[in-house]
């Protein structure tokens, strides 16, 4: 497929629409205080479903988003990653329980979901403050983490799929009951007195100036909104944010390790490295930032197959770029980031699988902006830090246990669906087999 360079104009139906892959265009449109605003194409037919007031989509009109942005932010900030680390240890075990099962078992297995599972658990714990662990690999919370994705990925169709924007379609395909569960399982474990309570509990707080120095995502809102369904659309989008992210990531990690042995290699010796001698170590946020080559491998698989396609401004005033470039007030800009990923260009050989490419000395020779898996600027990614301490940690425990093989002949042959992360979709299976540590 030829590369379509630079920045182009088309046409979605009678509105122009620009489409571009140029990195110092795609920088001045994520930092310009003009572009705050996520497009029509894609906030518009969520708001029907997940709620235009939550921050993912949220208009700045009236600094509408920003001041949102900035109450949350601190529950994801650096001074909190340590006890987020506490958790990924406390539920690491729910997860490596069902991969012993399945290497015992033999064969091969499709692994989607299960990291969504061990991710909801932690984010239950992290962002949402629950005080009992959950574990969704249990059969009851299975069902209802089912009841969950099933509900995400149905509100998310409108803004994949414009067909799915006709209410009628929507619910005709099964979407409207499937998005019901969203809500279903929001009732579950936010059932109304639960939510009010916390938020009087948490401004109560506030007004008796006895708020902890840190505090967890959810209770930043419990403190501040004062709409139990505004909480929970916000919580719901969060989570949605967090868990199918993760599981997204992971899988295609995966898949990649298997196919390409000698980076599997590099990378399990590098965990065993900084685990050490016991498998049951447990890891420091500066244990963590030691895993510079799993951290290349994740990069690399990210940049292979971006899981989030593609993402898009909305240009506030008439904005004059450094190119000379003038786009008109209102138009939107779409950022296609596989495309911006696979540009030979600056990626050579872009099919290859090649981690190397984030060697810093190899990053310091590209544009910041021809690579942005979590997007930059004010509106990017709130959880970058939190996916990737995630995804390392589980990908270092992991690979220090077993080696992950694939039969499949060909990973490109793999289908994906968005919604809106990548979803390997047909015959993604993988094999585990036990390390034995000498
Ligand atoms: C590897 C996993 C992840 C990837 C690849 C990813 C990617 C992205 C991307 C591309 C955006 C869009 C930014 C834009 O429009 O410019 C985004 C936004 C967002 N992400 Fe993530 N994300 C990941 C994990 C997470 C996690 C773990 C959380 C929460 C803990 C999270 C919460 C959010 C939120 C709330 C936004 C909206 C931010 C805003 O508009 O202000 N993400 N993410």
């Amino acid at each position: 497929m030829k590369f379509p360079q630079g920045t182009s104009r088309i046409w979605l139906g009678f509105k122009p629409v620009i489409i571009t892959t140029d990195s110092n265009v795609i920088q001045e449109i994520l930092t310009s205080p003009a572009c705050f605003d996520v497009a029509d194409e894609l906030s518009v037919p969520l708001k029907n479903t997940i709620t235009g007031e939550s921050l993912l989509i949220a208009s700045n009109k009236d600094d509408k988003w920003k001041s949102q942005r900035k109450i949350l932010s601190p529950g994801l900030s650096a001074s909190m990653h340590p006890e987020f680390l506490t958790a990924f240890h406390t539920h690491l075990p729910n997860l490596m329980e069902v991969l012993d099962e399945k290497c015992k078992i033999g064969g091969e297995f499709n692994p989607d979901n299960l990291f969504g599972k061990f991710a909801m658990g932690v984010a239950f714990e992290t962002i949402l403050d629950f005080d009992v662990p959950v574990n969704f690999f249990q059969h009851d919370h299975a069902l209802q983490y089912e009841m969950f994705v099933n509900g995400s990925n149905a509100a998310f169709q409108p803004a994949v799929q414009p067909k799915f924007q006709i209410p009628l379609m929507w619910r005709f395909f099964g979407y409207g009951a499937e998005f019901q569960k969203l809500f279903d399982f929001m009732e579950i474990y936010f059932p109304k007195m639960f939510l009010k309570e916390k938020m009087s509990e948490w401004k109560s707080y506030e007004e008796n100036g006895a708020l902890p120095k840190r505090m967890k995502y959810a209770n930043l809102l419990y403190k501040k909104w004062t709409e139990a369904k505004l909480v929970t659309c916000q919580l719901s989008t969060i989570l949605a944010a967090a868990v199918d992210s993760t599981d997204s990531v992971l899988c295609l990690a995966l898949i990649h390790l298997a196919k390409f042995k000698e980076v599997q290699t590099k990378a399990y010796l590098e965990a065993r490295r900084v685990i050490g001698q016991d498998y049951d170590n447990v890891l420091s946020i500066t244990d963590i930032d030691k895993l510079k080559y799993i951290d290349m491998v994740i990069k690399e698989s990210m940049r292979r197959i971006t899981n989030t396609p593609v993402i898009a401004r909305k240009v506030g005033k008439d904005l004059k770029l450094g190119n000379g470039l003038m786009i008109p007030k209102s138009t939107s800009v779409f950022i296609p980031l596989h495309l911006l990923h696979h540009n030979p260009e600056v990626f050579p050989n872009p099919d290859a699988f090649i981690p190397e490419r984030f060697l810093p000395e190899n990053v310091e020779k590209r544009h910041r902006y021809a690579y942005q898996p979590f997007s930059s600027g004010p509106r990017n990614c709130i959880g970058k830090k939190y996916a990737m301490i995630e995804v390392k940690f589980v990908l270092a425990k992991l690979l220090y246990k077993f080696e992950v093989t694939s039969s499949m002949e060909n990973i490109d042959d793999l289908n994906f669906e968005y919604a809106p992360f990548a979803k390997i979709r047909g015959d993604f299976r993988i094999g585990l087999r036990e390390r034995r540590h000498i």
